[in-house]
């Protein structure tokens, strides 16, 4: 069997910039896809099924909970939103990396389960830049980013339990630390090899 591949997990307030930087990042790594979660949020105006999202209804997403398809799953504003084994276990038994783009919540349930993850944390600048994103992406209603923006401070709270803090105030800047992060992780690899198989027959996953 190969050694399974690094998992990593990138988590922020809505409007930070997290999935700017991960496409960014994925758009100079060839060795890093991003995994496809599932949300019972409706789609927003150019979002496809399967590209951004696997979007399905509450009853369908309870259901696989009850059917423990998912490794995490969380509340985020208002929605349900959760990462399917499915969506990320092939990939990491071919040795292959991934990388979450999820709260801070399912962050921490990845950790428990795969120790060897890196936890990612990204910040905005300032809350006022933070709400300016939010207003400029134009894809959320008043009261939308409201919510988000409460929900915001609670999410920035739980930074200190990540491996690493990015502050994302000038994009170039923040994507270069995040992909010194992903490279310096890499060279960590060799060590961890045997440990993390380990986790991996402990969780019957392999
Ligand atoms: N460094 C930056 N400076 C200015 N604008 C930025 C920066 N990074 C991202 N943005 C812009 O901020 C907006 C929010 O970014 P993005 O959608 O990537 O956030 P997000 O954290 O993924 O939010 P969500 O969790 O809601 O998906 C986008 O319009 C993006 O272009
Ligand atoms: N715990 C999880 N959180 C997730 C997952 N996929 C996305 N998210 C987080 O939800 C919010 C809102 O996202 P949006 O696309 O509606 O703006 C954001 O913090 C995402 O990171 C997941 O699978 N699990």
């Amino acid at each position: 069997m190969e050694t399974p591949g690094n998992l990593f997990v990138v988590a922020a307030p809505s409007g930070a910039g997290k999935s700017s930087l991960v496409k960014a990042l994925l758009e100079l790594d060839s060795h890093l896809s991003v995994s496809i979660s599932h949300t019972t949020r409706k789609p927003r105006g150019q979002e496809q099924n399967g590209r951004e999202y696997w979007f399905v209804d509450e009853s369908e997403f309870r259901a696989m909970i009850e059917r423990g398809e998912f490794f995490e799953w969380a509340q985020v504003h208002g929605n349900l939103y959760g990462t399917s084994r499915k969506a990320i276990h092939e990939r990491l038994l071919r040795g292959e990396d991934v990388v979450l783009e999820i709260d801070y919540q399912g962050a921490l349930q990845i950790k428990q389960l795969f120790a060897y993850a890196v936890l990612i944390f990204i910040l905005p600048p300032s809350w006022d830049e933070l709400r300016q994103r939010l207003l400029r992406r134009g894809e959320d209603g008043h009261d939308v980013i409201e919510v988000r923006m409460q929900n915001a401070r609670v999410e920035v709270a739980q930074a200190r339990h990540f491996d690493f803090v990015i502050i994302n105030h000038l994009f170039e800047t923040a994507l270069f630390d995040l992909k010194t992060v992903v490279h310096s992780q890499r060279l960590k690899y060799v060590s961890q090899c045997r440990n993390r198989s380990q986790v991996f027959a402990a969780l019957d996953l392999l």
